[in-house]
């Protein structure tokens, strides 16, 4: 494994080659997110310069909506604290002139004090801006992450469901989500550095300016070195990030294995104990060796660095005493000077710092504003075109006759094969209408078509007149309850897995719950309707599949809606639950119109109509009776079914059928 990680992890493949490891292990490959690794390892430092304001107007533009007077304090106060800094350092030469005049040195030091004063006075402003513009820029971090949460999660939340089923789109979601999403705090940081840094740099070389025009570039030469070698290893961090891509994948895979519940009793079952950690630690032994290369590396360029800057201060202090020497400058003004240059030095080294770390967060935050931009676009906006160009917005009728269905067509994304293929049906007010076929023929899909979660490609659904896709997406889930095959075990209260957030009174929960039998597991409960109901908080209770479903159709029957889809409701169920609930349904869930999936074919006998799906087409459709005389599809998947139970109880019933022989069918009319 550790050979094969080495093999893996080749950060010098030429563009377009494929990765020899790809397909052998998929799971290692470099995950999307982790692209800008790559980016960054091959941006060049004039990429870096160019982009580099764009990236600085964005931050400033989003630290603006997250709060604008934070940020007019945070940027007011550095540039004032620069004005400051030189004002300083120039303040200093007064000092220092009258310290290095002759006289006696009492009238010299009384002489220096105005322009003491002026340091002191200085010195203590500067530091008291920066304190405010670090105050500032610490509240700004925490509004910012909630901006940025905020846009995300009221995108994601509302984008159309088919964008979730797209790999792309969910891969930017990641993106978008993971380092996106952290990286924009950061890129404001980073931005408000590069400011400081270039007004620091300016001070300094302002000052320098009005000493001596010659000193200036002095100044730069003293920090090209430190900051080619913060440079250096910054690149060198990057070209190790993605060296270890593969592993860190392989390493979060592995301990999410073994710290998640789900998988424990395996772990254990299975004594896969020691196979893991000993996977683990191979990973985790071949990525400390790569760190520790790191570390040497970057150890080498930074002693490197420093020796040349060494060498190009000595340098520095020798122009500064020849120019001594020569008249041109006087011994004031170079005291000044070496301040100056040491206080350019270290902004200067600050600068190239936060550009670098500020153009990397940058791309990142650039993934998550196109992310964003792409799911804001993926909401749907539903209605009709008017008369104009303005989109005219319905609404569902209150008491609908029917809903209609027409030629229905649907492909999920990224499939090749149509999930529905031209479906017509109808539901008429108090119905219950049953949707059954095998395995993927297309009912679950059909059901959330008609419950507004999907749109179809082609074909209408209308209710009465009304189509709907002209009427906004939360006024269609309005009307319609849902009980999916899959559902969420929410880690709430059973009572709020029951109503989900809607206020209701205490009886129409009571009614939801005797109805779907999550009474019965509620009163179990310790603290009734309100445990909670996840096992990792203190208090929390735990609920076997069945009890799970229950309230999962319990919300079903809590939301007061005209249309009820229950898909394959009983699935978990015991008999006795499964009983009461299809009686329920029988009677039409209390005046409700239902929708009703199941492969428990007995329960569909007394459907006022069932259409029977394969391959994305109904195939039949009528009632029971007219079903069962057609002898197709829907009457050979009942008789497998009633036929297994006649021929269980048969074999159990032998020497009973001899004594008194049963009538045939007898069975199959009592499922
Ligand atoms: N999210 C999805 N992305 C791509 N294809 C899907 C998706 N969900 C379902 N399908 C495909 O659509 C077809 C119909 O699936 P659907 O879930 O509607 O069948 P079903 O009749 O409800 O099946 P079951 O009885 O097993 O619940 C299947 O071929 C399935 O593979």
């Amino acid at each position: 494994m550790f050979e094969r990680l080495r093999g893996l992890v080749r950060p010098r493949r030429r563009r377009g080659e494929a990765d020899p490891d790809a397909a052998a292990l998929p799971e290692l490959t470099a995950a999307l997110w982790s692209s800008r690794t790559r980016e960054l390892h091959e941006t060049s430092m004039r990429t870096v310069a160019r982009r580099l304001p764009s990236v600085i107007w964005r931050s400033a533009r989003l630290a603006w909506r997250a709060n604008r007077a934070d940020t007019a304090v945070t940027i007011g106060c550095n540039l004032v604290a620069g004005v400051f800094t030189a004002f300083g350092l120039l303040a200093t030469t007064g000092v220092l002139t009258a310290l290095f005049s002759a006289g006696p040195t009492p009238d010299r030091v009384r002489d220096a004090l105005p322009s003491l004063a002026l340091v002191a006075g200085a010195t203590a402003l500067r530091a008291a801006l920066q304190a405010a513009a670090g105050w500032a820029q610490a509240r700004l971090d925490p509004q910012v992450e909630r901006l940025v949460e905020l846009r995300l999660y009221e995108a994601t939340t509302a984008v159309d469901l088919a964008a979730l089923e797209d790999s792309e789109f969910l891969d930017d979601l990641k993106r978008a989500e993971g380092r996106g999403m952290r990286s924009a705090p950061m890129v404001v940081q980073h931005a408000v550095d590069v400011l400081t840094g270039v007004v620091g740099l300016l001070a300094a070389a302002g000052t320098l300016g009005v000493l001596h025009p010659l000193l200036l570039p002095l100044l730069l030469l003293t920090a090209v070195p430190e900051g080619w070698a913060s440079v250096r290893a910054a690149r060198m961090r990057y070209v190790t990030e993605l060296t270890l891509i593969g592993a860190l994948r392989r390493k979060w895979i592995l301990s999410n294995l073994m710290v998640e519940r789900r998988h424990a009793a395996e772990i254990r079952s299975f004594t896969m104990r020691g196979f893991l950690l000993g996977e683990y630690d191979k990973v985790a032994a071949y990525q400390r060796g790569v760190e520790l290369d790191l570390a040497r590396r970057q150890a080498i360029t930074r002693v490197f660095g420093d020796m040349m800057q060494g060498a190009a201060t000595g340098g520095v202090y020798v122009t500064l005493g020849l120019m001594l020497w020569a008249g041109t400058v006087p011994l004031a003004v170079a005291g000044t000077a070496v301040l100056a240059i040491r206080s350019g030095q270290t902004s200067l080294v600050n600068l190239v710092f936060a550009v670098n770390r500020c153009y990397e967060e940058g791309l990142y935050f650039g993934d998550y504003l196109d992310f964003c931009a792409e799911a804001e676009g993926r909401v749907p906006e539903r209605g009709v075109r008017g008369e104009g160009t303005e989109t005219v917005v319905a609404r569902l009728p209150a008491d609908f006759e029917r809903i209609t269905a027409e030629d229905l067509t649907f492909t999920y994304p990224g499939a090749e094969t149509p999930s529905l293929n031209g479906i017509s049906l109808e539901v008429r007010r108090g119905e219950v209408v049953a949707l059954v076929g095998e395995n993927g023929s297309g009912k679950s899909t059909l059901a959330k078509i008609l419950a507004g979660l999907y749109d179809p490609d082609g074909g209408e659904i209308r209710w009465d007149e009304v189509p709907l896709r002209s009427v906004p997406a939360e006024g269609v889930w309005e009307r319609i309850a849902v009980i999916a095959q899959e559902y969420t075990h929410w880690p709430m209260t059973a009572r709020q897995n029951i109503t989900m957030g809607r206020a209701a009174g205490e009886e129409e929960l009571l009614a939801a719950a005797r109805a779907s039998g999550a009474a019965e597991v509620v009163d179990e409960l310790a603290h009734g309707y309100d445990t909670l109901l996840d096992r990792r908080f203190q208090g929390g209770a735990e609920l076997s599949g069945g009890q799970w479903q229950r309230l999962a159709v319990a919300r079903g029957f809590f939301r007061d809606a005209p249309l009820l889809i229950c898909d394959e409701p009983t699935a978990a169920l015991d008999a006795r639950a499964e009983h009461h609930l299809f009686d329920r349904i029988r009677t039409h869930a209390d005046g409700r119109t239902v929708l009703l999936i199941t492969h428990r074919l007995a329960s569909v006998r007394h459907a006022d109509r069932i259409y029977v799906l394969e391959q994305g087409r109904v195939i039949e459709e009528g009632d029971h009776a007219a079903l069962m005389a057609r002898g197709g599809l829907y009457a050979e998947l009942y008789e497998l079914q009633a036929s297994a139970y006649r021929a269980a109880e048969a074999a159990e019933q032998v020497p009973e059928v001899a004594q008194v022989p049963e009538a045939p069918g007898a069975r199959a009319d009592q499922m």
